[in-house]
């Protein structure tokens, strides 16, 4: 797949080793930035990002903050985005099963290198189970995309 990555100031050290992770895995990178560790806000970031994922140009997108939540915050504003912070192995793979997640939000402030690593490789091999009631609640999330935006 391709998957792009963007970190704030808080998440930029942790992003090169997601980065390299991500490719070690077999997929290619798209890079938003932060590309130095000078402050930057992250819904700038989170923008960009999800830019290239509703675009098509990635299938799916992961993002460092400080503690993720800005960062999903920022990417769920966008319509058809749906974002998710996961700090435990099994978030990280069931929010994809479930509920279609397409981009995760990592803390640099809260995970090291070696969790985000394993929670970026459960996100990147999991797949939506496709089944009546998953659909069905990705379905109306679409809605409300419309209904509240
Ligand atoms: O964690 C974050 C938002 O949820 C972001 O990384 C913030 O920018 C974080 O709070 C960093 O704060 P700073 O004092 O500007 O470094």
């Amino acid at each position: 797949m391709k998957i792009v990555i963007g970190s704030d100031h808080a998440g930029w050290a942790l992003k090169g080793a997601v980065i390299a992770h991500v490719k070690a895995l077999g997929h290619e990178v798209i890079d938003v930035g932060s590309h130095d560790p000078k402050p930057v806000d992250f819904p700038d970031i989170a923008g960009a990002l999800t830019s290239k994922v509703l675009s098509g140009e990635a299938q799916r997108g992961i993002m460092v903050c400080g503690t993720g939540v800005g960062a999903s915050i920022a990417a769920n504003k966008v319509r058809g985005i749906r974002a998710a912070v996961c700090h435990d192995i099994h978030s990280a793979h069931q929010s994809v099963e479930h509920d279609d997640v397409n981009v995760m939000c990592i803390g640099a402030q809260i995970v090291g290198p070696w969790l985000a690593n394993d929670l970026v490789g459960s996100f990147l091999d999991a797949k939506f189970v496709d089944n009546e009631d998953h659909r069905r609640r990705v379905a109306k999330l679409h809605e409300m995309d419309s209904a509240f935006k």
